[in-house]
């Protein structure tokens, strides 16, 4: 397993004005009048609650994935909960899928089979996972960990002169 080699931390505050600025994106998109937002879990939880908060969409459903089972490594994808039917029919025409970031875009891939017509929008994206998002507001490199503000805590950093001293 190759670990990415940059590391891109994400403060509570710039990802609550990431995500606000999908929502902007998305207010332009389709009127922004969504029947629904479907959320991929657990990612998708954070930025679905902004965006259902400034979109005014109170429909709120879950798809349950999970694939990076240890830190940077992903494993077999299992889909652990589907989408009610009442979203699946007309192929999730009006639906709105949200996610925090795409990668490789193979979750993308199994969730955009489920519903074609939906709308799937990502706060991140990373080139090889791009293709599958319709909106995203900043892409990342390939070889970039994105560190979310849910899986981080505080801790002492050492003075940058410690690395220089000779
Ligand atoms: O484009 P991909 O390579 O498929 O990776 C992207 C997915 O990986 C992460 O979820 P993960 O499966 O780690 O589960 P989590 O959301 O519960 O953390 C992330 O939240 C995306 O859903
Ligand atoms: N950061 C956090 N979770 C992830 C990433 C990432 O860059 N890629 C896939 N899941
Ligand atoms: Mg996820």
């Amino acid at each position: 397993m190759s670990l990415p080699e940059k590391a891109f931390p994400v403060s509570w505050d710039q990802f609550h004005r990431d995500a606000r600025a999908l929502a902007w994106r998305l207010a332009g998109a389709n009127k922004g009048q969504w029947k629904a937002i479907v959320c991929i879990t657990r990612g998708g939880l954070v930025p679905a609650a902004i965006i259902s908060r400034e979109l005014g969409i109170r429909v709120i459903e879950t798809v349950c994935v999970a694939s990076y089972h240890d830190y940077a490594s992903q494993g077999q994808l299992q889909v652990l909960k589907e989408v009610t039917p009442a979203l699946l029919a007309d192929d999730g025409a009006g639906v709105l899928i949200i996610d925090d970031l795409t990668d490789t875009g193979k979750t993308a891939g199994i969730v955009r089979a489920m519903m074609p017509k939906a709308h799937f929008a990502t706060v991140y994206a990373k080139p090889k996972g791009r293709p599958m998002v319709d909106t995203f507001v900043t892409e990342v490199s390939q070889d970039t960990w994105i560190y979310f503000p849910w899986d981080m805590g505080f801790t002492y950093q050492k003075p940058i002169a410690d690395d220089h001293a000779g």
